[in-house]
């Protein structure tokens, strides 16, 4: 039946989340079936599984588990690629279930302080109007933060996003100080007794000491006004910077205290894998990912459905 309007939500995410991992899930699907056709399994063949996972950005120790697990009870004997899949699938989803966690904002926070920081065009502000839509949705009070003050089309885009949400935002002029905003915006969101401040921030890269200071202050500044905050860091990352996302995690996280991670962007590369390998070495919560360019590409994360999905395992 072609009828898509009768599809359930949940269905027409595993279509997006499929058909947004088809890089990555169709470079393992197709290299694995080259290796597996016409041979028996053996320590050369493991090895080659080994290298189609590691290119597909899965991290060098899920890659040698994974292969590990394929080898077990199988030496000598045919295997079908769906096998292998199968087996990808369960060991992806093992790194992945302890990390896939919703954002939860904890009762006793007015406002509950999220900041959200990332590398330029990482996908921060789409992140942000996602959030906005469905806190608002659940009839929380939202307020929105333009610490982004480098670039005036993102401080428009948040105010796009403050009229869909229906979210005042508090913005200041281009070039202005994005800590000293910071503290206004807190400042007014307690006055103003909303439940939730969103405060996006320029996208800086990881390697630049002066931005990631400010972005220190930033976080300094909030805990003058409310120490027990920001309650949320979230770290937006692109998919497509392959193992460059790991440095990400690990500067952000020293200088502002990652809580939680948005991975986006992961239709556009077929080593969608680094999320897997990023979970393995920190074991930071994903929240949420994106696998296309529209609002309803960001959802949250789940640890069984990513896991099929990047294994090419059909519904
Ligand atoms: N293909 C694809 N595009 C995405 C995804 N998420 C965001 N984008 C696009 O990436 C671009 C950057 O997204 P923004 O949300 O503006 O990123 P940002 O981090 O706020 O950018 P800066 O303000 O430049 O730091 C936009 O064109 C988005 O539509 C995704 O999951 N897949």
């Amino acid at each position: 039946m072609n009828d898509t309007t009768s599809e359930t939500p949940k269905r027409s995410w595993w279509r997006r989340l499929s058909d947004g991992l088809k890089r990555t899930s169709g470079a393992l699907g197709t290299a694995v079936a080259d290796l597996v056709t016409k041979r028996k399994l053996d320590r050369a063949m493991l090895d080659d599984i080994e290298d189609v996972l590691l290119r597909a950005d899965l991290g060098t120790s899920v890659a040698a588990r994974i292969a590990e697990a394929v080898g077990t009870g199988r030496y000598d004997k045919a295997i079908s690629a769906d096998e292998v899949k199968a087996v990808v699938a369960t060991e992806v989803e093992k790194v992945l279930s302890p990390v896939a966690k919703p954002l939860v904002v904890e009762a006793g926070h007015k406002p509950f302080v999220i900041l959200v920081v990332g590398v330029n065009g990482s996908g921060k502000t789409t992140t942000i109007g996602k959030l906005a839509q469905k806190f608002a949705s659940e009839g929380k009070q939202v307020m929105l933060a333009a610490g982004d003050t480098f670039r005036a089309a993102a401080i428009e885009q948040l105010k796009v996003w403050g009229e869909r949400t229906r979210a005042p935002v508090i913005a200041g002029a281009q070039g202005s100080d994005s800590a000293s905003l910071a503290f206004n915006a807190i400042t007014a969101a307690k006055e103003q007794g909303r439940d939730i401040l969103l405060i996006d921030t320029a996208g800086r890269l990881q390697n630049k000491a002066e931005l990631m200071n400010e972005l220190e202050k930033v976080v300094r500044v909030i805990r003058k006004v409310d120490e027990t905050a920001p309650h949320a860091v979230l770290l937006v990352l692109d998919a497509t910077v392959g193992q460059n996302a790991l440095s990400q995690v690990e500067a952000f996280h020293r200088t502002a205290g990652v809580t939680g991670l948005v991975m986006t962007k992961l239709d556009g590369t077929a080593r969608g894998g680094i999320l897997v390998a990023l979970s393995e070495k920190f074991k930071l919560p994903v929240h949420f990912i994106g696998v296309g360019e529209g609002v309803e590409d960001l959802q949250p994360f789940a640890a069984k459905d990513f896991a099929r999905a990047i294994a090419g395992i059909e519904d």
